[in-house]
């Protein structure tokens, strides 16, 4: 068996093996020792080989879905190795084979996937600063390709999230080791693009791949069928049909890097918690299809404002016809369809799944006429109107509620087939027959207390208590003696055992037949349900949309071709809905007026009110109303954000590093129709030095990007920028000094601030009074030896002159006018006096 176990093992190495035993799934050597850690089971040795006990930790078959789902979030991959044969027949071990490979990105188990999340396995191809990514959620049969340049992989890595990644053996990819997401290596020949090509029109049986928008020299089709190739080997070499083929193109949406999605806490808070964030906040979705998909849409906001107002008009036509509601109720009821057919297309579906498809489609009526009457909503209305065959043979074929696994049987329907509808007969009149033989018996024997019963141990038998085993007729077999009867068999009663028991293993089996055979029949009409899934889903995130704006008050934004930012009384969507009174705050941005300089105090929210301007635009683009009582928004490219200070210990990078590289990319990258917000730049190091950069940064930004500038600062001196460039404007959030305690009033304001309360806010912090006395005391000092600066009293901005080139000293000057060969030895001695004196 050994010998089994280690040629198995040797075709999966990196994967833990779950090998087979009986009831037990046995991990052996390494592979034990690795579970045994990282789920807590017990470690133990048994036998001997080579001369070495051999350890081997297991656990039990029927748990073994809570410890995979916990191999796989550690991004561990598993082969099951499954037994064949029947134990009391075969001699030797049992012959054994790896049915499936559950890795983290190809699940499709219902219990191992998050609801909420999309799964996806990304394959990664580089060559020659061009990065070709394909990527497929087996789950949804999502699959799509992109090429773009290889600088852009981390903000590709951080919008799709990959739960896997395949690369080929031979890329020269550093950044894999700080990915956190586990990464395989395959032999660079699977990314061939040819053999990819033809795998690929194989697969959707076309001539070629133009029709789905892929040039044959994308990058990515090498990417594509590596990714398929590895899909099929975990999938015990079956290739579950795909959704189709998409090219998504990075001008399709507003680009978002990876530290802009973080800071603006979209489905995860900085502290990488699932809330508050915009998604917890928003989704309402009736089903999970639903919350995946907006956890999508948030992640993608659109560009183009056509396909933006197609959702948006589909929202106000929600609100005008009040449909949400009714909507969201039949929502409820809806099951998890792109799951279930993805399970259906890999046979791995349960009884459960096709009842609650059954339940689910019926509901699909009743959501179509629920529905405004728009174009857009015809559409949609079109994909949930699956072939009515499918509902037709699920509610013919499975029990209204069929046993959760198929083994047990009471799965299929009565009526649907003869055949079991007879086993299933013999099996029911079991209890009649026996109550009648009993009758009988009693009366031929005399026995009144005879009784004629069945158990799953003894099978059917005859009881008789001892006091009257004399009168058992002769044809009556001994079969077991208990303490106080004797149990009998009688040749009529084995004919009739039988012939009962075989019936039910043959319903059982006949069961297991036309479930499989039911699962082959929807086979082609999983696309169809695919169509179908994503429809609710659209449906359910629009009124999930619908009904927030509603609840919370939200516009529809306008859009428009000036280079324009308009927000009148604006919200921040998360905060406004944990705190009781949220000050709406406008901005408004133009070509004559493209960056604001936000001064106030600490605490007074400076980053609140930079983020919410951030949200609402994206919120714009993702199709949804927006918080706020008017918005008008101009094109927008991308949302840069350098917010907050936060290492990056695991890449080997500063605070202050991590700050400059993000200011380094927004300065490389943003354009006039980028958004940028800049929170506090050039804090990380010293004063002047800070002061210096954030000087250059901002300049730099209003003269060659141009970009939508927010730039909040706590370096007063920037706000004469205003003074010198008529793009910037000053803006300022105030507080007021009531008695000892300070009072923010979050409202934005025209003009620069006042004052810095940082003293004030340190006091409110909890800072001990002495400190608190000492920096007044010290506060009054340097704002005294720093004349006309006393209006500023941020104790770390001591003023300085900054941007000015250093004037040339006057001896420097006098020096280089001087001509030597014309010096007469007395004019030099007096020169020298002279320049001596100037020093
Ligand atoms: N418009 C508003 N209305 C009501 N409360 C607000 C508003 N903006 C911010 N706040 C509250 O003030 C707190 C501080 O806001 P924020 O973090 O934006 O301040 P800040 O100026 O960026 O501070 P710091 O300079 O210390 O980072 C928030 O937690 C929020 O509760």
């Amino acid at each position: 068996m050994m010998a089994q176990y280690l040629k198995l093992k040797a075709d999966h190495p990196d994967k833990l093996v779950f090998y087979r035993m009986g009831d037990f799934y046995e991990l052996f050597y390494d592979d034990a020792v690795k579970a045994s850690k990282l789920l807590d089971i017990t470690l133990t040795t048994r036998g001997q080989s080579a001369g070495q006990p051999i350890k081997m930790a297991g656990l039990p078959y029927h748990a073994c879905e809570g410890y995979l789902a916990r191999l796989v979030k550690l991004g561990e991959s598993v082969a099951i190795c499954e037994q064949f044969g029947d134990p009391a027949t075969t001699k030797g071990p049992l012959e054994r084979k790896v049915v499936r490979i559950v890795t983290p990105g190809t699940l499709t188990d219902a219990a191992l996937l998050d609801d909420k999340q999309e799964n996806r396995l990304l394959a990664i191809v580089a060559l020659k600063g061009r990065l070709g990514l394909a990527w497929l959620s087996l789950a949804s049969g999502d699959f799509a390709l992109m090429d773009t340049d290889v600088e852009r992989l981390p903000t590709e890595l951080e919008r799709l999230r990959p739960a896997e990644v395949v690369v080929s053996a031979d890329t020269g990819l550093a950044l894999f080791d700080t990915l956190g997401v586990p990464v395989r290596q395959m032999p660079p020949w699977q990314f061939d693009r040819d053999s990819a090509i033809r795998t690929l029109t194989r697969h959707f049986s076309t001539h070629d791949l133009a029709g789905f928008g892929v040039g044959d020299d994308m990058l990515a089709i090498g990417g594509a069928g590596a990714l398929l190739e590895y899909v099929r080997t975990t999938q015990g070499g079956v290739l579950p049909p795909l959704a189709g083929l998409r090219v998504e193109h990075a001008s399709q949406y507003i680009e978002l890097d990876p530290a802009t999605r973080r800071n603006l806490e979209l489905t995860e808070t900085i502290r990488g918690e699932v809330a508050p964030t915009l998604f917890s906040l928003l989704d309402q979705c009736a089903t999970s299809m639903g919350s995946r998909t907006l956890r999508h849409w948030l992640h993608h906001p659109l560009r183009q404002h056509a396909a933006i107002l197609e959702r948006q008009s589909a929202i106000t036509a929600l609100l005008d016809t009040g449909a949400a509601e009714v909507l969201r109720e039949t929502l409820s009821g809806i099951s998890d369809i792109e799951r279930i057919a993805a399970r259906i297309a890999l046979r791995s579906a349960r009884p459960r799944d096709l009842s609650s498809l059954r339940d689910s489609l019926a509901l699909l009526p009743a959501l179509r006429d629920a529905l405004p009457q728009t174009e857009f909503f015809a559409g949609l209305s079109q994909a949930l109107l699956p072939d009515s065959e499918i509902h037709a043979q699920l509610t013919a074929a499975v029990q209204l509620e069929p046993s959760v696994v198929l083994r047990e049987g009471g799965v299929i329907a009565d009526g649907y087939s003869a055949d079991l509808d007879e086993l299933r007969g013999i099996q029911a009149n079991c209890g009649e027959y026996l109550q009648r033989m009993e009758l009988l018996e009693r009366e031929r024997t005399g026995i009144p207390t005879l009784r004629v019963e069945y158990n799953r141990v003894a099978g059917f038998f005859i009881e008789i208590s001892n006091a009257n085993v004399d009168k058992v007729p002769p044809e009556y077999r001994r079969r077991q003696t208990m303490k106080n009867a004797e149990r009998y068999i009688t040749p009529e009663l084995k004919a009739f055992e039988e012939k009962a028991l075989s019936a039910q293993d043959r319903a059982l089996a006949l069961e297991k037949q036309l479930f499989e055979a039911l699962l082959d029949r929807l086979q082609p009409q999983l696309a169809s349900l695919r169509l179908a899934a994503q429809a609710v889903a659209t449906v359910d995130v629009l009124a999930c949309l619908a009904a927030h704006a509603q609840a919370r008050g939200y516009v529809a934004p306008v859009f428009v071709d000036e280079v324009r930012i308009d927000i009148d009384a604006g919200r921040h969507p998360v905060v406004e809905a944990q705190i009781d009174d949220f000050i709406p705050n406008g901005v408004a941005f133009g070509p004559m007026r493209k960056l604001l300089l936000i001064t106030g105090p600490n605490m007074g929210g400076k980053s609140t009110y930079m983020r919410q301007v951030a949200l609402i635009v994206l919120l714009a683009h993702v199709g949804s109303y927006v918080p706020a009582t008017s918005a008008v928004i101009g094109k927008v490219d991308r949302i840069f954000t350098r917010i907050g200070a936060s290492d990056d210990l695991a890449g080997g990078r500063s605070t202050f590093m991590v700050e400059m590289t993000e200011t380094a990319n927004i300065l490389n990258n943003a354009s006039e129709h980028s958004l940028v917000l800049m929170d506090e730049v050039g804090r990380g190091t010293s004063t002047f030095d800070g002061l210096a950069l954030a000087w250059s940064i901002a300049r730099q930004l209003i003269e060659k990007n141009r970009a939508y500038t927010l730039f909040a600062t706590h370096y007063f001196e920037l706000t004469r920028l205003a003074q010198d460039y008529a793009m910037v404007a000053n803006v300022h959030l105030d507080a007021v000094e009531h008695k000892d305690r300070i009072v923010f009033l979050h409202a934005v304001q025209e003009g620069p601030a006042s004052q810095s309360y940082g003293v004030a806010v340190a006091q409110l912090a909890g800072v001990p009074r002495e400190v608190i006395r000492q920096a007044k005391r010290k506060l009054t000092e340097l704002e005294q030896s720093s004349p006309g600066h006393a209006h500023q009293g941020d104790l770390f901005s001591v003023p300085i002159e900054v941007a000015v080139e250093p004037e040339t000293h006057p001896l420097v000057e006098k020096m280089a006018a001087i001509d030597p060969d014309d010096l007469s030895p007395r004019a030099a001695l007096q020169l020298l006096f002279e320049l001596k004196a100037m020093l």
